[in-house]
């Protein structure tokens, strides 16, 4: 993906352009300074750029469409309507609160009408949304409602299991906590045993 080619302006604000390159390298400085340390000493100099190009690639998610990623469909699938379900899709994310990664896993099901999508459509829709700056109950619903408006299935399940490091590795300090965040929609809401069934084949 090329990072943000495809956006001159920010999500959510149709007025702020997106600063420069140059700006972001600034910005980088001035943070390892009021962090404490001279961004001038060697060890130093190139840090600027390897953020600047990091931060590029962990949030190339808001240059790219998953409604595209959806779009291209099967139909010759002999009347398959049973659900599809991917377990353990990885799941590197980014807290929008302190901008400290969530680390996890997804668990996305849904259940085929009249047509099915490729299976690495799935991960890679999971792969936009995630990059981006998040909550888990965001991330977790707009899954859940790409596929509802672009497949048109009678039903999706989307589980995501996730370590924040900004409760890990600052503030409380509690390791170890896992986040599970759902999303259901059609028979799965309605169906309790499709959801027992959905659970148990996403736990393995
Ligand atoms: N619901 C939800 N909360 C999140 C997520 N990621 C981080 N948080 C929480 O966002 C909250 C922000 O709380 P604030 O009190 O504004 O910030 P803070 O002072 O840094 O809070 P602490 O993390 O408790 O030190 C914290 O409770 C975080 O644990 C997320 O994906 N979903
Ligand atoms: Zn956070």
């Amino acid at each position: 993906m090329d990072a943000h080619a495809a956006r001159p302006t920010l999500v959510g604000n149709d007025h702020m352009t997106r600063p420069s390159r140059e700006e972001a390298l600034a910005a980088v400085r001035t943070l390892i300074a009021w962090s404490g340390d001279n961004p001038d000493r060697e060890g130093l100099l190139d840090t600027p750029k390897r953020v600047v190009d990091a931060y590029g690639e962990w949030f190339e998610g808001y240059a790219a469409d998953p409604a595209k990623e959806l779009s291209r469909t099967f139909e010759d699938v002999q009347g398959y309507d049973d659900m599809v379900l991917l377990r353990d899709i990885e799941v590197e994310s980014h807290c929008e609160h302190h901008m400290a990664p969530f680390l996890g896993k997804a668990y996305v099901a849904y259940l085929p009408t009249e047509k099915v999508v490729g299976i690495s459509k799935i991960a890679r829709v999971v792969e936009i949304f995630s990059k981006r700056l998040q909550t888990q109950e965001t991330l977790t619903q707009e899954i859940a409602a790409a596929l509802e408006s672009n497949l048109n299935p009678a039903g999706v399940a989307v589980l995501i299991d996730a370590e924040h490091q900004c409760m890990t590795t600052r503030g409380v300090h509690h390791r170890h906590v896992s986040t599970i965040t759902t999303r259901f929609t059609g028979a799965f809401k309605s169906d309790p045993a499709l959801v027992e069934r959905f659970l148990k084949l996403a736990k393995g």
